[in-house]
């Protein structure tokens, strides 16, 4: 089965369109998992219990794993999001020369999905459009200020260049398992993405901790009801508001986290048809 038909699944079971992004920033771990032998896999498992009710997909970036003891870190998170039956969506936004990216596209072997940056255009993604079985999520409208740097320039044959990125993810999809990244922080752009590409599900980051606007994410991020709205440090780091010093209160920094992840899964949930 093609990743987006368990995502669809996954969406009915969960009853939800959450990513939980899981970016375990050494620096806001909390104390109760310092001493564990791997601090990010002890924080993310407390997690994962916590959250995984209303999670659609987790959602980890390779930026927080990239060191000797990350892998090992991350493919643990994996296995254990698996064992609640959640797919997982590495956020590594991968792109090369094919040689290279051949090897880059193996960790669909371990992941369900992978987000890839297009700059390299076709042949740098096509390893990754090979794997009928994983997703890919190509950036096209990223939810950073200096996104607009080079996304939204006009191309001499009209439009922006966000929406030439769009054409062709469309013109990828010959397998069924392309999706979009357009960040919640541009609601007119999300709206005329969706106008191009009428069928490709979007992720879209950049609610919560960016600000960005969860009523349009939804709106114009489903296709056929399928899509993602992430959120990473404004559900696993919900805690500190609990404290998270030697007296740290377990429950209540996790049970944060679940509140926040249920919060998000219901303001987005009134917005689905
Ligand atoms: O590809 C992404 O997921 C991504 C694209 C984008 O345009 N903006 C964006 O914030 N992200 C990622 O989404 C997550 C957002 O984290 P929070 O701002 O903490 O919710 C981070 O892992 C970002 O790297």
């Amino acid at each position: 089965m093609g990743f987006f038909d368990r995502l669809g699944q996954r969406i009915a079971v969960a009853d939800s369109v959450v990513s939980v992004g899981l970016d375990p920033d050494p620096d806001r771990l909390p104390d109760c998992v310092a001493d564990a032998e791997l601090p990010r896999w002890a924080f993310n498992r407390r997690v994962i219990d916590a959250t995984h009710e209303h999670a659609a997909c987790y959602k980890p970036n390779a930026a927080f794993y990239e060191d000797a003891d990350g892998w090992r870190a991350l493919e643990e998170t994996i296995a254990y999001a698996h064992g609640k039956d959640v797919p997982v969506l590495l956020d590594a936004k991968r792109g090369d020369i094919g040689n290279t990216a051949r090897q880059y596209a193996t960790a669909l072997e371990l992941a369900d999905a992978i987000t890839v940056n297009p700059y390299m255009g076709g042949d740098s993604l096509a390893p990754f459009l090979q794997r009928e079985d994983g997703g890919v999520f190509v950036l096209c409208r990223t939810s950073n200020s200096g996104g607009a740097d080079l996304q939204d320039l006009e191309l001499a044959s009209g439009g922006p260049l966000y929406e030439r990125v769009a054409t062709l993810a469309e013109a990828w999809n010959e397998r069924g398992n392309v999706g979009l990244v357009v960040g919640a922080t541009n609601p007119d752009e999300l709206a005329a993405i969706r106008e191009v590409v009428p069928d490709l599900p979007f992720l879209v980051p950049g609610v919560g901790a960016q600000g960005g606007d969860a009523e349009a994410a939804v709106e114009h991020g489903l296709a056929d009801g399928v899509g993602l709205v992430n959120s990473s440090r404004g559900i696993i780091f919900a805690g500190e508001d609990a404290g998270r010093g030697a007296g740290t209160d377990e429950d209540a920094y996790f049970g944060a986290a679940e509140q926040a992840a249920r919060r998000l899964k219901e303001r987005l949930n009134e917005h689905r048809d």
